[in-house]
Parts: structure tokens; sequence; C-alpha cells
């Protein structure tokens, strides 16, 4: 297996291979970047095919941190672990501890957070071995009412690109999954007049979008036939591929939801269709900020600042994508590599 020439290693800092010979823990941790600060980034875990697929999987998502917290003008870099295994039978409070005494041995160059497959209660176990560590229960508690409120603000600033407008009043949005940041966030958008159309997997959760906020429901594979101003994907990844973008007619895409862009190619294939894209890791940061405020004790006016501010971010990305003709994911890249570059030249200059 590859490593310094792996497809993915982008130049990361550090990539630590965990194995624990007592509970059988296999995990990896990518430090992809500590120019802006500390990396921070959740513990995935997964069962992977093969190390192959856990390494490349880590390191995808450890320089998506390091973009999304360089955007979010936060004094992160970025990292993020995977744990090797099965989440239903393979937890266990010694396995977790295990873990935390790997991520204590980086001695705070990564701080871990919980993601797909981990709770906060692992991660309370994790913090038993270790304080670097962020969204631990009792403490910053659920980022999701941030990552709604930024991702309802970026939406808006599509709006005004996409419309001229970024008042929602009377526009159509569909909204893919009203779990705990869709429904926020759809409620925002009901809030100011727009016209909803919901699905979601789980019956209670459209019915309350539909009798608390007027939405109409379609099942779930009809969300991408709605006909719609804006689509709002805020349940799973990859909904953005070959096969949705010949149904979906949107203008706009802007929602929570994480890597939304089935391949890295979709980003000029929906800006060729016209479409504007509100890059995914841009417009949902709302979290990452939330779990910040914890690890650097932001008040909660630099917290509100930061995440109002997704607003103004978006729109340096959407015009700059317009002047130069080129996809907003590209751009929101560009601009999260130039911030870094100006960083690192700061810190030569220091030296
Ligand atoms: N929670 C956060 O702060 C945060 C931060 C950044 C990004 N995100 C991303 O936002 C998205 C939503 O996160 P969440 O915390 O609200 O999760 P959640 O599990 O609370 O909500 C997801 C909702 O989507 C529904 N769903 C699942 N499959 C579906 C399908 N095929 N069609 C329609 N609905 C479906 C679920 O039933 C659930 O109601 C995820 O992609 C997540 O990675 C969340």
């Amino acid at each position: 297996m590859a490593l310094f020439e792996h497809i993915e290693y982008d130049n990361h800092e550090q990539i630590v291979f965990c194995h624990d010979k007592v509970t059988g823990l296999k995990a990896i941790i990518a430090v992809h970047d500590t120019t802006m600060g500390p990396s921070l980034g959740g513990t995935r875990m997964w069962n992977y095919a093969s190390s192959e697929e856990a390494l490349t999987d880590v390191l995808r998502l450890s320089r998506g941190m390091t973009y999304k917290s360089a955007l979010a003008g936060l004094p992160l870099g970025g990292g993020k672990a995977v744990i090797i295994g099965d989440a239903k039978k393979d937890k266990s409070e010694a396995l977790f501890k295990a873990y935390g005494r790997f991520v204590n041995s980086l001695g705070g160059k990564y701080i871990t957070a919980e993601d797909v497959n981990i709770r906060t209660a692992d991660i309370g176990i994790v913090a038993t071995e270790t304080p670097f560590v962020a969204g631990t229960d009792g403490k910053a508690g659920d980022p999701s009412p941030h990552t709604a409120l930024g991702s309802y603000l970026g939406l808006k600033a599509a709006a005004k690109h996409a419309f001229g407008s970024e008042d929602l009043k009377g526009l159509k949005i569909s909204v893919q999954g009203v779990g705990a940041v869709g429904f926020d966030f759809a409620k925002y958008l009901a809030d100011e007049g727009a016209q909803l159309i919901v699905c979601d997997v789980n019956q209670e959760s459209v019915d309350r979008a539909v009798n608390e906020l007027g939405a109409t429901a379609v099942s779930v594979d009809d969300i991408y036939d709605a006909d719609v101003d804006i689509y709002a994907p805020c349940a799973l990844g990859a909904t953005i591929n070959d096969a949705t973008l010949k149904r979906i007619k949107a203008k706009v895409i802007a929602g929570s939801a994480n890597n939304q862009l089935a391949t890295p190619a979709h980003d000029k294939i929906v800006k060729d269709m016209g479409i504007l894209y509100a890059p995914d890791y841009v417009i949902n940061a709302g979290g990452v900020i939330h779990v910040c405020s914890e690890a650097a004790n932001f008040t909660l006016e630099d917290t509100s600042a930061r995440i109002k501010n997704i607003y103004n971010t978006l729109d340096k990305i959407f015009t700059r994508a317009k002047d130069e003709d080129r996809p907003t994911g590209e751009i929101a890249d560009e601009m999260a590599r130039e911030i870094l570059a100006k960083k690192l030249a700061e810190k030569k200059a220091a030296l």
C-alpha cells in the first residue's frame, strides 16, 4: 500500500496507525494540517472492507476538516480518525480507552469528537484517557441548532446570487431529511414564508414537519422530482449524482448534508447545468464552529458572529465563482488553501 505516494496523501503532517494487542483496536489517526492550530475532527467507526479503504477515507476526511475550519475562520487545523470495526459488535469500554491513549499520545496535535457510528457516550470514555476531546455530554452540547442556523444563512446567500434577492418568501424549497439539523433549518425557511416540500425515512419526522411547519410531504424517492427553486440535502451524502441530476429542477442546491457531491467531477457538472451549489463543508460549518467554541472557549457572541459569517464566506465564493466562471467547490478549496498559505508565510517570516 503506497503511503507518501497515496493519491489522497496531500502532504499530511502525521498519520498514526494504532493497534492495541489487548483489545484488538485498529485505528488510523490522520493529522492533515496544523498551520491554523491543533487539528480537530471526529472519529468514525466503520467496517471497512480493507485497510486501504480505511486509509483513503481518513485522508480525504482530514483534508476536508482543514479546509472547513480554515474557511470558517477557526484557530484549528484538520484531522480525522477512523476505528476499523463493526459499531454494532466491536464497541467496548476497553477499546475506547485504548483509543483514548493513542489520541493522548499525540499531545494535543489532534482533538477528537464524534462522527458516524460514534456517540457522545463513546467519546466520554475516550475522555477518561485524554483531555484532547470536544463535543462531550454536558459541555458544548448538540451542535445541530448551530448547523441549522448556518445552513439557513448560507441558503439565503445562495438565493441572493441565484434569484437576485435573499428573501425566501414564496420560494419552493425541498428539504431532504428533517432530523436534528433538517427540522430546525426547515423551520427558519417556513418562518420566512418559503413553501416546503419534505421527505424523511422516519414517518414521525415527516408528520412533525407537515403539522408544525405546514410542509408538503413526498416520498424519499420523489423528492428529486419536486418542482422547486432550491433543493436542500439534509440527510445523506452523494445525493448529487448522474441519476439525480437528470431529475433535479432546482436552480440552487444548499443544505447541511456532508459529502453531497458523488464525485469531485460533479462540482463542474452542476455548474455547467446552471445550478448554484453551496459547497457542503462551507454551509454546514456551524457544527464545527460550535464544537470549537468548547475547545477554544469562545463567548456566545463570538460563536454567533462566526456562524453569521457563513453568509459572507459563501457570498465571496459565489461572487468569485461567477467572476471567474468556475465551479463553487473549486473556488472554496482554493480560498481555503489561500488562507493556509498566508498563515504559513506569516509563520515562516516570524522564524
Ligand atoms: N448535526 C450536525 O451538527 C451536523 C454538522 C455538519 C453536517 N451535518 C450533516 O447534516 C446531515 C444531517 O445531520 P443530522 O445531525 O440532522 O442527522 P439526523 O440523523 O438527526 O437526521 C438525518 C435525517 O435524515 C433522515 N434520512 C435518512 N435517510 C434518508 C433518506 N434516504 N431520505 C430522506 N431522509 C433520510 C433520517 O431519518 C433523519 O431524520 C448529515 O449529512 C450530517 O452529516 C450535521
